[in-house]
């Protein structure tokens, strides 16, 4: 079985880029990953998702648990056959989605017991049970089981919550145990304390994991102390690993995390926002429902190159929304996550040529205010 692995190619200030290699295929790094929840990037065809430039989409082990199952996935031929994906994928570990989504019954140093958001069915999940619904679901990245603290917390239900994750982390590479061609990654936790944040950090590290996730931001501390906690958290971080910061985020996060070191990110924002009517473009957002858009013979953007841009005019789309038409969602959709990927390219040219900090400049410099 061929192994994996993570190889820098470049890096300007701290931004770096890169290529991590697994059986499945490559991940060029600055890597954003569109989020597959139930085993669908919605309103995406897998040659869709494809064609706007990823290369690894993300699945949720707490959607995928609660339905189908993961044995059902299992008995399938996994996940990848299952949604007709045969790249790469990266699954939640689950105990994010359950503190999000689920009446939550109880969490004890065990795990966490619940109930499913959808029937009511009594769950439970622990960092065995989460490695193992993840081998099931046959996927390439595993995260380890954590535990994220709801937000404001004070320091010590911080520092207390994340010594718990710190062992669930050693359950989950105990549990994991030694699968080439797979990685499993550790999640670290602290909230916006600096000296958690290292603590969380050296204990990963004596663990040892494939890679590191900075966890327990973008929960709504807001973009200035997120980055603010990103000056410094990446850094406690092995060089030589890829790093992903969970669930963030708009274009400027997104770029604001891959200046201060960031290698991979995930984000329901450019589905979920499109389904919606807006549109985020080069110069800003578009509300493609408001009124003004009625007779805009435009694209949403004259220098894109998706279906959405080359086909269709903007008064076209305001119609479809109007209309609640399927392929409104679709379209805006495929906009927006072309978008993000075309935000990923042109950060992964500009590290590779040292032109990063001017290509940042001319991002925030295209960016009008509000409705464009
Ligand atoms: N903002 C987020 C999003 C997803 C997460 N998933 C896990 N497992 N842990 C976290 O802290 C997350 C934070
Ligand atoms: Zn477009």
């Amino acid at each position: 079985m061929a192994q994996t692995s993570f190889t820098l190619h470049a890096q300007d200030g701290q931004a770096r880029t890169g290529v991590i290699s697994t059986p499945r295929g490559e991940i060029r790094t600055p890597a954003f990953m569109p989020v597959g929840t139930a085993a669908t990037v919605k309103g995406m065809m897998p040659e869709s998702v494809r064609e706007t430039g990823a290369d690894i989409l993300l699945g949720n082990t707490y959607h995928l648990m609660l339905r189908p199952g993961a044995e059902r996935i299992d008995r399938l031929g996994g996940l990848h056959k299952f949604m007709n994906w045969e790249r790469p994928i990266l699954t939640d570990s689950g105990g994010f989605q359950v503190m999000s989504l689920s009446d939550l019954r109880k969490l004890t140093e065990e795990g966490v017991t619940f109930k499913s958001h959808i029937d009511g069915s009594k769950h439970h999940l622990t960092p065995e049970r989460s490695m193992e619904i993840q081998k099931l679901l046959g996927s390439d990245i595993v995260m380890a089981f954590d535990e994220c603290p709801a937000l404001p917390a004070d320091r010590k239900r911080i520092a207390d919550s994340m010594r718990l994750s710190m062992r669930w982390a050693q359950r989950s590479r105990d549990s994991f145990g030694d699968r080439p061609g797979h990685m499993l990654f550790g999640i670290m936790q602290g909230g916006l304390e600096q000296d958690l944040r290292e603590e969380s950090a050296t204990a990963l590290i004596d663990i040892g994991f494939d890679g590191y996730a900075v966890g327990g931001l973008a929960v709504g501390e807001g973009q200035e102390a997120m980055f603010g906690c990103l000056d410094y958290a990446p850094g406690f971080l092995p060089e030589d690993k890829p790093r992903y910061l969970m669930g963030v985020g708009k274009p400027d996060d997104i770029v604001g995390a891959v200046k201060r070191g960031i290698d991979m990110m995930d984000c329901v924002l450019p589905s979920r926002s499109g389904r919606t009517g807006q549109a985020w473009t080069r110069r800003g957002q578009i509300n493609i429902k408001n009124a003004r858009h009625a007779e805009d013979p435009r694209p949403l953007d004259e220098n894109c190159t998706c279906p959405a841009c080359r086909n269709y005019s903007r008064a076209y789309l305001h119609h479809v929304f109007k209309s609640n038409e399927m392929i409104a969602g679709m379209l805006l959709t495929w906009h927006n996550l072309h978008y993000f990927q075309q935000i990923m390219q042109e950060m992964r040219d500009a590290i590779a040529a040292g032109t990063f900090d001017a290509w940042e400049a001319e991002f925030h410099a295209q960016r009008a205010q509000g409705d464009i």
